[in-house]
This record gives structure tokens, C-alpha cells and sequence, in this order.
């Protein structure tokens, strides 16, 4: 009997950046993360939401955000997933064709190791929500931080099924917000998905207080891996994304982690002048599909569900 050498698992990586508002220079960091993961063993690296661009213009946004096939960020990508022979998960901005629309969509894209697009999600939950704020120390009380993705961002009308990427298994595609409706990743995990991805551009408040939370929960009880890459700090005087990059595989394990705002000494991440010299960050997971069986294996949710008692979720996708 011969011993197969083949390795059992894939190496991929996870990325953490700070996008700014210039595609140019995003491009370029994010080229140096995928090509010295790939330098390292990474078959597929996992960039966060939005990494095309975060910008505070709302005219400039839409400019910025073409069709795929006239997209300089994402060929940019392509050109270099091809070159390296390694996949791509990233979130970024893209627009309908029709001029006259001023809102695009926030979508997320894979890209194969030949340079094609696999894939894209347009993210189905949008993030309009108010976040109040502490009292001033005059007992006063500020106005709640508004967000309103819907102003600007186009809802997604539809899941995409699970797709193969080599050497990984079924990923099932979401993107930031998403992760605080389980549905999708149960729908997902239904329709073959071993890993979940989420690309997120998490806020600080809500990053601080539920976001590792959302992510190791996902992975328990969707039992999938979860790889949630994320932006992390000043994008602009306006925005700061909580960052944390974290994976935890279908068990609930923790893979690996990077740094979120908490962990970044007061003082060394203040203000935007600092943000070009972000180089962007990453950390290696293994994943291995015998893990997924083992836990599926052990606690067998997938065949005790009640559904004759509430229905399957989305059974008419
Ligand atoms: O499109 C862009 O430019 C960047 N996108 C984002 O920052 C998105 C939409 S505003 N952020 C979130 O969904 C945060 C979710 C969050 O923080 C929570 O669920 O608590």
C-alpha cells in the first residue's frame, strides 16, 4: 500500500487593510498582502469589504464604482491572482452600467487562480442603523451616529450558491452586516457551503462588542469554517473600522486574529496622514475538510432540524 504525500489541507490567507479613498494606492497594498502570502503557501487570500476604496464623497464613490469588466481595482487583481496562480475573495464597489443610477452596489468577488471572476455577491442587508452615543460630561446628550448604506448602496436581490474554490470546498459568500442574520448562513451551509466568508469593514462600537462574537458564533453553528477579513482604522476624518481579521474553524476554534483598534497603543493610529504608510497585514490558516466531517460527524445538526415543525429557511431559493 502506497502513502499519498499529497498535503490534506489548504493554506490560505486572511488580510486586514486600511483602504483609503484612492484606488490606486489600495490596489498597490493590497497586491503586496496577496503576493507575500503567496510567497508563504497561500493558495487564497482573503481581502475585507470594500477594499477598493473608502471615501467620503458620495459623487466620487459612484465614479469609482464600474461594471466588473472596467474596474481598476478589481482587474488589477486579476491580473495578479492569475500571475500568482492563487485565489482572490474581495469586497468592493461596483456600478450598473446605467449612468443615470447614482447608487452601486457593495459586492463581494472571487477571483480564480487563472485571473476569472468565479463569483459575485451583492450584499443583501444593508446597514441603516442609529448608534447612540454616551452623555456629554455637561449631562447632555449627543445625536446618534446615523448610518445609511441604503443612500447610497444598492440592495442585492439574490444568494449565490456556494462555489468550489480549489482546494478549499464550497465557500458561501457574505459580506460585513450579513453576519447579524443568520439566515443566509444557514441557507449557505444548506446548499453545501464548508466555509463562510465575510469581508467587513465592522464600526468601532459594534466591533467592540459584538464582532468576534457574530464571527466564533457562525462558525459554531453553521459548523464552518469562518473567514471574516477586516478594514481596520482611519480610512478618513470620519470613518475608523474596528478591524480584528479573525478565522475560527467549524468546531469554534480560533485560528488567528489581528489587530483591532483596542489593541493599537493610544496616539500611534491617530489621524489620516498616517494612513499611506499602512502596508496591510495578514495571517495564515490551514484548512482541512476532515475537520468540517468530524464536527458535522459528532453533533449532527444538519439532520436533527425540526423543519417539520418551522419550515426549512429560504426553501425557495
Ligand atoms: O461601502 C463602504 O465604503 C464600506 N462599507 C461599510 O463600512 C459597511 C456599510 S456602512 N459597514 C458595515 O456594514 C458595518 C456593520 C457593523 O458595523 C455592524 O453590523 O455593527
Amino acid at each position: 500500500m502506497s502513502i499519498s504525500a499529497s498535503k490534506s489541507t489548504t493554506t490560505i490567507a486572511v488580510a486586514q487593510i486600511r483602504s483609503t479613498a484612492d484606488p490606486v494606492h489600495n490596489l498597490e497594498i493590497s497586491r503586496k498582502v496577496v503576493r507575500k502570502a503567496a510567497e508563504q503557501g497561500a493558495k487564497a487570500i482573503f481581502l475585507p469589504e470594500a477594499s477598493d476604496f473608502i471615501n467620503q464623497s458620495f459623487p466620487d464613490s459612484r465614479k469609482l464604482s464600474l461594471p466588473l469588466f472596467k474596474h481598476y481595482y478589481t482587474l488589477g487583481l486579476q491580473e495578479t491572482a492569475k500571475e500568482l496562480g492563487v485565489s482572490i475573495s474581495v469586497g468592493i464597489h461596483e456600478g450598473p452600467d446605467d449612468e443615470k443610477e447614482e447608487r452601486f452596489w457593495n459586492s463581494h468577488v472571487i477571483i480564480g487562480g487563472d485571473g476569472a471572476i468565479r463569483a459575485c455577491y451583492r450584499k443583501l442587508h444593508l446597514y441603516d442603523v442609529e448608534l447612540t452615543k454616551p452623555p456629554n460630561e455637561d449631562g447632555t446628550i449627543p445625536p446618534p451616529q446615523r448610518t445609511g448604506e441604503s443612500d447610497r448602496i444598492l440592495p442585492g436581490q439574490k444568494v449565490v450558491p456556494p462555489i468550489e474554490i480549489e482546494g478549499l470546498g464550497k465557500v458561501g459568500l457574505e459580506i460585513c452586516y450579513d453576519i447579524r442574520f443568520p439566515e443566509l448562513s444557514m441557507i449557505l451551509t444548506r446548499l453545501g457551503a464548508t466555509t463562510l466568508l465575510f469581508p467587513s469593514a465592522f464600526m468601532v462600537k459594534t466591533g467592540r462588542d459584538h464582532w468576534a462574537t457574530l464571527c466564533r458564533s457562525q462558525a459554531i453553528q453553521s459548523q464552518s469554517y469562518v473567514i471574516a477579513s477586516a478594514q481596520y482604522g482611519a480610512h478618513n476624518p470620519k470613518r475608523t473600522s474596528w478591524g480584528e481579521s479573525i478565522a475560527f474553524d467549524p468546531w469554534g476554534r480560533q485560528l488567528g486574529r489581528l489587530r483591532s483598534v483596542d489593541d493599537t497603543p493610544p496616539g500611534a493610529d491617530e489621524g489620516v496622514e498616517k494612513v499611506y504608510e499602512e502596508e496591510g497585514e495578514f495571517f495564515l490558516v490551514e484548512i482541512d475538510q476532515q475537520v468540517v466531517k468530524d464536527t458535522r460527524g459528532q453533533i449532527p445538526l444538519g439532520v436533527q432540524r425540526r423543519t417539520d415543525i418551522y419550515g426549512v429557511v429560504g426553501e425557495n431559493i
